[in-house]
């Protein structure tokens, strides 16, 4: 029986290297897939690893139907007999409950891959449908860590070094790593994003000369 899966994991949890290897290792088994992606950091129509895989992909924008074009694969005597779904939490509800009816009606298999949570810990509305229709939600097993060393649960969005909790929904970016970002994120534990505080905030608190702000 074909299976509706969510992949979900925080941000740089291994959720885009899953899906590339899902997708290699059901093809030498002689599996056709389709792989989908929506706002990937690498540019449009591209599916990219941090662990520095990239290919080439169909980008989903808000006009794709899915069960239309699976369908027309179908017809056009092309089996598909997966689909890889990354950046998931992007899709709209509608999407995915075409995506679902891929798995019912045609027994696809649809491998989804997103973050649950944007930063300010509310739901992204595709997830929120994936959770809700998915057969099984599979949590990645490499933990991201918290700058604590506690799991890392939830991603926060820094604009210009300082974590924010307001702003738009969709800002598409990477994990600060090192190099000036305007807008960065950083995967944190709740107990420290509820506290708002990042590895910067955490080792200014604990340096003597910023004393004066947390006073
Ligand atoms: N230099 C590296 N060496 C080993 N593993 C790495 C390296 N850089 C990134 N990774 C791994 O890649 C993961 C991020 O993979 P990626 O598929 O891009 O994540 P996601 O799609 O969840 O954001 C990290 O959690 C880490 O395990
Ligand atoms: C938390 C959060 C993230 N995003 C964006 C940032 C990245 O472009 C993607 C997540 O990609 P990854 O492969 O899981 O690292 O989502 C966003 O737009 N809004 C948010 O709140």
């Amino acid at each position: 029986m074909a299976e509706l899966v969510f992949f979900s994991g925080t941000m740089d949890s291994g959720k885009s290297t899953l899906a590339l290897q899902m997708d290699h290792n059901y093809g030498v088994r002689g599996r056709s897939g389709l792989i989908y992606t929506r706002g990937d950091r690498a540019g449009a129509a591209r599916l990219s690893s941090r662990l520095g895989l990239e290919v080439g992909a169909r980008e989903v924008t808000d006009g794709t139907d899915f069960w239309a074009e699976v369908g027309a694969e179908h017809r056009a005597g092309r089996a598909v007999d997966h689909v890889v779904c990354d950046e998931a939490q992007f899709y709209s509800p509608d999407q995915v409950e075409q995506l679902a009816r891929l798995v019912d009606e045609m027994e696809v298999d649809v491998f989804a891959f997103g973050i649950t949570t944007d930063f300010r810990t509310r739901l992204f509305p595709g997830s929120a449908r994936l959770i809700e229709l998915a057969d099984r939600i599979e949590v990645l097993q490499v933990q991201s860590l918290c700058w604590c060393g506690a799991r890392a649960t939830h991603n926060a969005r820094t604009v210009g070094g300082i974590m924010v909790v307001e702003g738009e929904q969709v800002v598409i970016g990477d994990i600060a790593n090192g190099a000036p970002a305007q807008v960065a994120y950083e995967v944190l534990c709740r107990r420290h994003h509820m506290r708002r505080m990042t590895a910067d905030t955490s080792r200014r608190r604990s340096s003597p000369d910023d004393e004066a702000l947390w006073a």
